[in-house]
C-alpha cells in the first residue's frame, strides 16, 4: 500500500512546457474554440485527441462514465455513435443530460461540456453508418453491447455471420446503433501551467448567445 502511495507521489503531472492560452478576444462560441483546440492536439501527435469521456446517469441518479469517440463537433453540438440498447443507451433514455470531457496530456489541457443528448434522425443515421468500417458495421448489427456474453465463442460466431451479411447487403443499416449530439450548455477549457497558475475560461449558454469568463484555479 505505502509502496503504490509512494510510486504515485513520485510521478509527475503538468510538466510542460504547454502551449500559450490567451484569453483575451475569445471566439463568441465554445464549439469554435474547441475546434482551434482539437487542430492544435492534432498537430502536436496526440495520441486518439478524439477520445473522450461520456458522463451519464442512471435511474437511481448514480453517475457512469465511459470512453467514446467524437465523430464531429458543429454549433455547439457535439457528435458520438452509439447502441440505444447499451447501458448508456438506457441511461440517455431516461436521462439524457450528460458530460463530456477530454484530457490532452501532453499539451495540459481538458475541456469540459455539460449539455443534453439528442438521437439524430435516422436518414443521418444510415448516412453515419455506413461510413463505418465492415468490422465495425459487423459489430454493431450483431448489436447486445453491454448485455452479458455467455461463451467468448458465442461473439466469433456471431461475427462471422454478420460479416457475412455485411459482404452480400452493404447497405444494412442497424435499427440500435445511432448518432448522438450533445447540445452544449456549459464548456470550460482548461490550460494547465507548470506553475499551478492554470487558465480556465467557462462559457455559459444564456437563451441564444453565449457568455464568458474566468475561473480561479
Ligand atoms: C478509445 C475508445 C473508443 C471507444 N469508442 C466507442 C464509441 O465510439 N462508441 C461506443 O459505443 N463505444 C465505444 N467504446 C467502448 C465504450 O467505452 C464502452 O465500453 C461501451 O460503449 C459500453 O458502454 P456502456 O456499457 O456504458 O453502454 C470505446 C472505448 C475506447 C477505450
Amino acid at each position: 500500500m505505502q509502496q503504490t502511495k509512494d510510486l504515485l507521489r513520485n510521478l509527475k503531472s503538468l510538466t510542460g512546457p504547454f502551449p500559450d492560452f490567451h484569453t483575451k478576444d475569445l471566439p463568441d462560441y465554445p464549439s469554435d474554440l474547441f475546434v482551434e483546440w482539437l487542430y492544435v492536439a492534432i498537430e502536436k501527435g496526440i495520441h486518439e485527441p478524439h477520445a473522450m469521456t461520456l458522463s451519464t446517469v442512471d435511474k437511481a441518479g448514480a453517475p457512469d462514465a465511459r470512453v467514446l469517440i467524437l465523430k464531429d463537433v458543429i454549433n455547439n453540438g457535439w457528435y458520438f455513435a452509439t447502441s440505444t440498447t447499451s447501458r448508456k443507451g438506457e441511461q440517455l433514455k431516461f436521462n439524457p443530460k450528460v458530460a463530456l470531457t477530454f484530457y490532452w496530456a501532453e499539451i495540459g489541457r481538458q475541456v469540459r461540456i455539460r449539455g443534453v443528448a439528442t438521437e439524430m434522425p435516422p436518414e443521418t443515421n444510415s448516412n453515419d453508418f455506413l461510413e463505418r468500417s465492415s468490422g465495425a458495421r459487423a459489430l454493431a448489427l450483431i448489436g447486445h453491447q453491454s448485455k452479458e456474453l455467455m461463451q467468448r465463442e458465442n461473439l466469433d460466431e456471431a461475427l462471422l455471420k454478420t460479416k457475412e451479411l455485411v459482404k452480400e447487403a452493404p447497405d444494412t443499416v442497424s435499427s440500435t446503433w445511432k448518432l448522438y449530439v450533445v447540445y452544449a450548455d456549459e464548456v470550460e477549457f482548461w490550460q494547465g501551467d507548470p506553475e499551478r497558475k492554470h487558465r480556465r475560461v467557462q462559457y455559459q449558454r444564456k437563451d441564444d448567445h453565449w457568455i464568458h469568463r474566468l475561473l480561479w484555479p
